[in-house]
């Protein structure tokens, strides 16, 4: 076990975690892992939804030695977590009923509240359940009470990290909820991600989210422009991702997605689906706050075209074809 420290901000409380440091600020609070040690306290879990991103964290929950029920609304795509050791469940409720803490990984809004409604009956007091879908504040306070009027607390987790750290149990968290819950879900959370945030009550941790992917959504408008303008102007895309990778600009998500995208290659780890409809929420937040996003709103314009063109189950990198177009 690796020893933990304390890193402080100004007027924060420290907590000293089992195997991790934790720096609180204001109403937030961070845990970031600092060890790959994957030991668990076993829970009796629960893991609705198995697209990209939950079939790869039920997998590391049982890794870890977690008991995971799991469930999805097509059930061949259940078939990789049952390999792995998981107990198949035929409806959501079914898996909630054989589960202390229910996690749920599923596309849109629409479908994490119908899938709350539809484990409802399976849930009751002393149960948690923690949606780490990436929805907007006003779809998770709805779960959230369709959650609580059966006695059981709520946590919304939203991700931020793609497939590869879904599989390298490497995501970020952005919680908010129920605190007790969230504590509850340190082992679990731990064994998914490098770090969870606390961000105070419901709707926080969707909208850190949404500001999160946007911004992403944003930079890779930018990034498509900067690699046909280059093109165009008969200037090499590999060595702009070169320029690139050596400056102010470099980021993890250029030089991951840039090659792939020079080569004309789109293997969907985040749908721009998916990321259209983050670009539609966040806009639709900035609309509550009569915030102007100009950026974003010219961003998200790419993506609607690139989905018009076919683009749905693509990656996100996809919107470069719109941009070419
Ligand atoms: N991929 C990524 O890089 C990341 C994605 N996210 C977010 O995570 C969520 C899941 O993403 P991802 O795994 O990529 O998505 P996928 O499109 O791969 O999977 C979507 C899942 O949602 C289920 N689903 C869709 N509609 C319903 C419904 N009405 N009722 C029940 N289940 C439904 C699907 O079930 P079925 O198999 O039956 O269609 C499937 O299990 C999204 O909110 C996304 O924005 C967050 C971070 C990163
Ligand atoms: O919601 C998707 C996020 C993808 C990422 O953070 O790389």
């Amino acid at each position: 076990m690796s020893c933990a420290s304390a890193l402080s901000h100004a007027r924060t409380s420290i907590v000293l975690g089992r195997r991790n440091t934790v720096h609180a600020h204001r109403r937030s609070s961070v845990v970031s892992r600092a060890t790959t040690e994957k030991t668990s306290t076993p829970m009796k879990l629960a893991f609705l939804g198995c697209g990209i991103m939950g079939v790869p964290m039920a997998k590391n929950l049982i890794a870890a030695g977690h008991d995971v029920t799991v469930w999805n609304r097509t059930e061949s795509a259940t078939k990789p977590v049952v390999e792995a050791g998981a107990t198949l469940a035929k409806t959501a409720s079914e898996a909630a009923r054989a589960a202390d803490v229910v996690f749920v990984m599923v596309s849109t809004p629409e479908a994490a509240l119908a899938v709350a409604h539809a484990a409802k009956e399976g849930l009751s007091s002393g149960k948690g359940y923690v949606d780490v879908s990436t929805v907007d504040a006003g779809t998770s306070r709805a779960i959230a009470e369709v959650v609580r009027s059966t006695g059981a607390e709520f946590l919304e987790a939203p991700v931020s990290g793609s497939k590869k750290p879904a599989e390298d149990g490497a995501l970020i968290f952005l919680c908010a909820g129920d605190e007790g819950l969230y504590t509850r879900c340190t082992d679990p959370l731990d064994v998914m991600g490098k770090a969870h945030f606390f961000l105070g009550d419901v709707g926080q941790g969707a909208k850190m989210k949404l500001v999160v992917n946007m911004i992403m959504g944003s930079m890779m408008g930018a990034f498509a422009e900067g690699l046909t303008l280059a093109d165009k102007s008969d200037l090499s895309q590999e060595t702009l991702l070169q320029v690139i990778s050596l400056g102010a600009i470099a980021s993890p998500m250029f030089a991951l997605k840039g090659p792939s995208m020079v080569a004309g290659n789109y293997p969907p780890a985040f749908p721009l689906k998916h990321q259209q409809k983050d670009m539609r929420l966040a806009i639709a937040l900035a609309d509550e706050l009569a915030q102007d996003m100009p950026v974003a709103a010219a961003a998200n314009e790419l993506y609607k075209r690139a989905r018009r063109d076919g683009c749905d189950d693509e990656d996100f990198s996809a919107v470069l074809k719109a941009v070419k177009k």
